[in-house]
């Protein structure tokens, strides 16, 4: 890690010469012939010097080593200072340059032994504190969800490390599970991944945890914000998210701004990296799923091996052997691959962990001086649990053209001794019989002796298996949460000693960002063709394909006054029968899900853009639906019959000239169950609760009746005004959700006026709006004359007018930066409007919708419209 190049070291070269001049000779077979002894010699049985017990063996002697190569690849070890660097992780230097950043994983787990001095490593013990009372309290049911009830299910939202770590612990510690609380990770950005998961969680009873150190991670803020979107379409109140959602992070304002009160934060520091971070706060969910005393018996196994790989002498040091031969494979051998296979189904997710916390760490090409090497860096990391692998990929180990240095690693007990443990000695005998084959092979000898005279020369050859395969082999008693702990931090500090000699950072990921950076370019062009710019051909022409043929979800519930078509005429309604069964979840899209796609919807290369904004909770439905013109409704509607969707206009089964060709048992017919038919007198068609009732998922959807009088209605009367209701809406008079709406309703009228049929409307107050033109382009230029900046900072002089928005509130214009939160503008305004610092405030844009208060107001409000500033709504 000095950034010298490997190949500068003396002992590189020697290892060179070694190689060339010894390598055809280095033959297991024969190596174990010469030296009974090379088991003892070469494998070494650690035991844990502190608490808790932890031995495991490693034998390291079916490797492609004598005593000379090992001495030498100790001697880089030395050249290289892993010593002196190792000391200097230890005592938190800030060994990753790039980030200027110590490295203290180890602080983590430091039980009093080590002393550090960087800002952070004192509150070590009190986040631990934290983790044991929360967890303790989730566990044993005294924390309760918003209804009272106890937690049962968590869901951990996060990635890469914020992932990785937690879900492989919490596989691995299995048996040692608190098997009453249900464990789920989300991690991809894919939406298939939350909306399966949430699909079995009840948002009464489960505890969603957002692990991220930056808490920017695209991946973990989209997938967190549609949970919390999920558990509000249910719970309402966002005062429940306290009691449902906590955050693992480094970055406080981030936390704070999604909505965690600080005391569900579990803080940790910018010196633990993500693929390093499970010993930290990101372990909480491995607490909630195996008990804080596992937790820390975890902690405790990897702090052991800290002290070992501290103080022992390289040549009994485990993770310093398992690097330097790691590197002779690597970097003289040519292997481009290292497999892990732990005969533990416990540990399936073994590998995936060390996937990134290898090839994170140690996929490199430049030195820490900033020179590119000219020798390999990390290997590619792979592998697979117990006997699956032996049925697919071992038949290029054992005979392919690879050299694949592998690690075998069992337990010697189960912990499933299920038929007298006859499967886990089934197990262990191929444990015990890969790496034997691996070694030693079979010659074309022995296969001619077994097969006999008079076989084709090609199956004597087929049969060879040329043996000399290297491999380590790692046994230990039990799988034990101490156990698996040292197993981790033997593997870390074995990439910690190979990054050192290879001279390389392995604690940045400068790697994971143009990937990052691209994408988010190209998700602003992916609107239509004419947006894709700056790629080359390949690139284009997927974009360009992907919009060909997407066919997103489209909602044309719309009349023409609401939507701005670009090329759309009046046939287009098509019935929308894409394929959405594979998006189950939307069969009955929440609200949530409707305002996520129906913003700018495209079909082929014809767009169409919604002006509607969609409320976010059912409650905000109701009160679009009674203090405004727009329309919001339950579609798509799902055909019960042919398992299509469609619009409104084709929802009935001759409109879309229904494919179904069984017997219609349950299409609406005029004597079928009145409950299901319209209730407009006189009407007689088929309700959407009809359509709901008969085909979706009951449990968690938006029923499809009026939010007010709770009647079911066919499409043309689903809404209030269009079925005559004057009722005040079913939330009942004492709920929260009811009063916001009466409150939202009052201020529309106020601010915006209603047509003499909307109820709770009379009295109207328009908004300022003299002398504006209503063509938007010139109402714009005036206001812009008009607007003085809200914030007294901002000058009007030092902002070109592009990057200023305009809005209005009473009869006021103002502007403010386009990038400026909801939340700020709500502080800023009280002083213009000599509003009380201590009021709380909402804005609510014109058609009702409450404003986020963490996100850009610009992002929010059409620019120059109205914004009514609210108490309590
Ligand atoms: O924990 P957060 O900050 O969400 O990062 C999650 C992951 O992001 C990736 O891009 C990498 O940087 C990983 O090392 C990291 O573990």
């Amino acid at each position: 890690m000095s950034g010298i190049p490997a190949t500068d070291y003396a002992a590189w070269k020697k290892l060179q010469q070694i190689y060339d001049a010894e390598h055809s000779r280095l033959v297991l077979r024969d190596l174990f012939a010469q030296d009974p002894d090379r088991f003892a010699k070469f494998s070494k049985e650690y035991t844990s010097s502190s608490g808790p017990d932890v031995t495991f063996l490693l034998d390291y002697s079916k490797n492609l080593i004598t005593q000379s190569i090992l001495d030498t690849l100790l001697s880089l070890a030395r050249e290289a200072q892993v010593e002196s660097f190792r000391d200097k992780m230890f005592a938190g230097e800030h060994i990753n340059t790039s980030e200027d950043r110590a490295v203290l994983h180890v602080a983590l787990r430091n039980f009093g032994d080590f002393s550090i001095s960087e800002a952070g490593t004192d509150e070590v013990a009190g986040v631990l504190q934290h983790i044991k009372e929360f967890s303790n309290a989730v566990r044993s049911g005294e924390w309760k969800g918003y209804t009272g009830k106890a937690i049962d299910t968590i869901v951990n939202i996060g990635i890469g490390g914020s992932d990785l770590g937690p879900v492989m612990v919490t596989e691995a510690l299995k048996a040692y599970s608190k098997r009453d609380l249900t464990a789920h990770f989300v991690s991809n950005i894919d939406g298939t991944h939350i909306s399966e998961t949430l699909r079995l969680c009840n948002p009464e009873t489960t505890l969603v945890i957002i692990a991220s150190k930056t808490f920017t991670t695209q991946e973990t803020i989209t997938n967190a914000e549609s949970a919390r979107d999920w558990f509000l379409a249910t719970a309402k109140d966002k005062a429940h998210v306290a009691k449902h959602f906590v955050a693992l992070s480094t970055n406080t304002p981030a936390v704070t701004a999604f909505g965690i009160a600080p005391e569900n934060m579990f803080q940790f520091w910018d010196w633990v990296g993500g693929r390093y971070s499970l010993w930290s706060a990101i372990g909480l969910s491995i607490a909630l799923v195996i008990g804080y005393d596992n937790f820390e018996q975890l902690l405790k196994g990897a702090h052991a091996m800290d002290q070992h790989f501290l103080t022992t002498p390289l040549e009994n040091n485990l993770p310093v052997l398992l690097g330097v031969i790691g590197i002779w494979y690597n970097d003289f051998y040519g292997a481009q691959t290292h497999v892990l296979l732990p005969y533990d189904q416990y540990l399936h997710k073994f590998a995936d962990y060390f996937q990134q916390g290898d090839m994170e760490s140690n996929g490199k090409s430049v030195t820490k001086g900033g020179q590119r090497v000219t020798y390999q860096t990390g290997p590619i990391i792979w592998g697979a649990a117990g006997t699956n692998g032996q049925h697919s990929f071992y038949q290029l180990i054992h005979q392919g053209t690879k050299v694949i240095p592998a690690d075998f690693l069992a337990p010697a007990t189960t912990l499933n001794p299920i038929a007298e443990s006859k499967h886990h000695r089934i197990l262990l005998s191929n444990f015990f019989a890969q790496p034997e084959a691996l070694a030693f092979g079979k010659t074309e000898e022995e296969v001619r002796a077994e097969l006999g005279p008079g076989q084709s020369e090609a199956l004597y050859k087929s049969k060879v298996f040329e043996g000399n395969k290297p491999s380590n082999s790692i046994m230990f008693p039990k799988l034990t949460p101490a156990t698996l702990g040292a197993l981790i931090a033997l593997y870390e500090h074995k990439i910690f000693v190979q990054g050192v000699v290879w001279g390389i950072n392995s604690f940045d990921q400068m790697g994971v960002e143009l990937g990052k950076v691209l994408a988010k370019k190209i998700l602003a062009q992916l609107g239509s063709p004419t947006d894709v710019k700056g790629h080359d051909s390949s690139t284009t022409g997927l974009i360009h394909y992907y919009q060909k043929h997407r066919q997103d979800i489209l909602y044309l519930y719309e009349t023409e006054k609401h939507c701005r078509r670009s090329s759309m005429s009046s046939r287009a309604h098509p019935p929308l029968a894409a394929n959405w069964p594979s998006l189950p979840n939307l069969e009955f899209p929440t609200i949530h899900m409707l305002a996520f796609f129906v913003r700018n919807t495209h079909v082929g290369n014809r767009r169409f853009v919604f002006s509607l904004r969609l409320p976010r909770g059912t409650h905000r439905l109701s009160t679009r639906a009674v203090g405004l013109a727009n329309e919001v409704d339950f579609l798509p509607i799902l055909c019960p019959h042919c398992k299509n969707y469609f619009c409104r206009t084709h929802a009935l089964l001759d409109a879309h000239s229904c494919t179904y060709t069984g017997k219609l048992e349950s299409a609406p017919s005029a004597t079928a169950n009145p409950l299901l038919r319209c209730s407009v007198s006189g009407c007689g068609k088929p309700s959407l609760e009809a359509f709901v009732a008969s085909t979706a998922d009951a449990e968690g959807r938006t029923p499809a009746r009026c939010s007010q009088c709770n009647n079911a209605f066919c499409a043309e009367h689903r809404h209030p005004r269009s079925h005559g209701c004057t009722d005040p809406p079913t939330t009942g008079s004492g709920s929260a959700t009811g009063a916001k709406n009466e409150t939202a309703r009052a201020l529309l009228a106020k601010h915006f006026g209603a047509g003499k049929n909307k109820p709770g409307t009379s009295s109207t107050v328009k908004a300022s709006t003299s002398k504006i033109p209503s063509d938007p382009a010139k109402a714009l230029m005036v206001l812009r004359h008009r607007a003085v900046a809200l914030d007294p900072k901002d000058k009007t002089s030092a902002l070109p007018a592009t990057e200023r928005f305009i809005f209005r509130v009473q009869d006021k214009v103002f502007w403010t930066r386009k990038n400026i939160g909801a939340g700020r503008v709500i502080d800023l305004l009280r002083q213009p409007l000599n509003i009380a610092a201590n009021k709380t405030l909402s804005l609510v844009d014109e058609s009702g919708t409450l404003c986020d208060a963490s996100k850009p107001l610009a992002d929010q409000v059409k620019e120059t419209s109205v914004v009514v500033v609210s108490e309590d709504v």
